[in-house]
């Protein structure tokens, strides 16, 4: 029977091995069923490993991955509630698009007719209802992404495991598809785990996003938790555009960084501890020298559409990116100005368990 209250999927301190290469250090998750969460991280950060062994497809060295809360781990891939959406689709080019998505089925010895009604289902959720008499060689690439969406989608999983789907794609049909996946997910109501190292992607599509590096989990959340409140270096850096600046925190609610002090929203350090200040280049404001709670000097700046994006540097020499609606003048000092809730300030090494304590006693003050 299922249980709405535990997670459809749970992995418990699952490492992976190759010889003497540990790929997958310690690894916990829980994914609700009916949201869409990611996995983003750098490549070769262990995501498609993490994506193998829910499917089925490689075996953890230790650890428990639970279904609905049994534990799966020697149950084979075909058994499990699980289908995969694989980067490069992995389409069979000797069969037309229908024969595609009802190989599964045919493999199940599903009847006939009953394979026929799914798979065109499948392929009307995917927008390619007249499509299934197409060869493969006869279809776009976004069209062969949907088709390996329709032939996953086609034997009903409670889980879709997605690796890479859109890299193949081009920037405004990688786009579209962006939403449209998302829109499906929403429209049938499973889980999906989508995995990517596109920061846009992830931060656009998911519930919730697992940032991870070399082999663990740095930190899980929402969107704009993971934007606002990165727990690490690593984290704020990977996750849009910051300006990463080393502090020391005076005490709560005070931090000093190039040579002064300003009001933030951050606590529970110790006294003088030395620490890393995240300020988002959007959250800069430009104003005259003498205005500004810092002074810098522009050093370049690019044009990009809807803003500029300026250099300058501080009198530590530390860079500073600005985003600014106005250009700004090379080689001119300019005032920044920001707010006390727009500075995060980052303990150098803090774990993600520790960074929720901290910020759970600290916030309601
Ligand atoms: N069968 C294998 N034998 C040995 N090493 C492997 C094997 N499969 C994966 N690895 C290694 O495990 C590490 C993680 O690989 P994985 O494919 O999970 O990374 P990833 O984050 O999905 O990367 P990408 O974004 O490039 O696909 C890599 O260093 C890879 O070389």
């Amino acid at each position: 029977m299922s249980d709405n209250t535990q997670p459809i999927i749970r992995l418990t301190n699952i490492c992976k091995s190759y010889g003497d290469q540990q790929i997958l250090k310690d690894i916990n998750l829980e994914l609700e069923a009916g949201k869409f969460y990611t996995l983003l991280g750098p490549s070769g950060c262990g995501k498609t490993t993490i994506l193998r062994t829910i499917a089925g497809f490689t075996d953890a060295t230790a650890g428990q991955v639970y279904f609905d809360g049994q534990v799966i781990n020697e149950l084979p891939a075909n058994q499990r509630q699980v289908n995969t959406v694989f980067q490069d689709y992995a389409l069979f080019p000797h069969l037309n698009v229908a024969e595609n998505v009802g190989f599964g089925l045919k493999l199940h010895k599903i009847a006939k007719a009953e394979i026929e009604e799914r798979v065109q289902k499948a392929l009307a959720l995917v927008q390619l209802a007249d499509f299934g008499d197409r060869e493969i060689s006869e279809i776009s690439g976004g069209q062969q992404q949907r088709v390996a969406i329709a032939r996953a989608l086609v034997m009903q999983p409670k889980v879709l495991l997605l690796d890479e789907p859109l890299s193949a794609l081009d920037a405004k049909l990688r786009k579209d598809m962006q939403y449209e996946l998302r829109d499906l997910q929403q429209r049938l109501g499973i889980t999906f785990l989508f995995v990517t190292h596109d920061q846009e992607e992830a931060l656009a599509m998911s519930d919730e996003i697992f940032v991870m590096n070399n082999g663990q989990i740095l930190q899980g959340g929402t969107p704009v938790d993971i934007y606002d409140e990165p727990i690490n270096h690593f984290v704020a850096n990977f996750i849009g555009e910051s300006n990463i600046i080393p502090g020391k925190m005076r005490k709560d609610y005070t931090v000093e960084f190039v040579g002064k002090t300003f009001e933030c929203a951050d606590a529970g350090m110790r006294p003088n501890e030395a620490v890393e200040i995240v300020l988002r280049p959007e959250d800069l404001d430009i104003v005259p020298a003498d205005q500004g709670k810092l002074v810098v000097t522009v050093d370049s700046q690019l044009f990009r559409g809807n803003y500029f994006e300026i250099v300058a540097y501080d009198n530590d020499q530390n860079e500073w990116l600005v985003h600014s609606t106005n250009p700004a003048d090379e080689g001119t000092p300019i005032g920044l100005t920001f707010d006390p809730q727009d500075i995060h300030v980052m303990r150098l090494h803090e774990t993600e368990a520790a960074f929720d304590a901290r910020l759970e006693q600290y916030e309601d003050d």
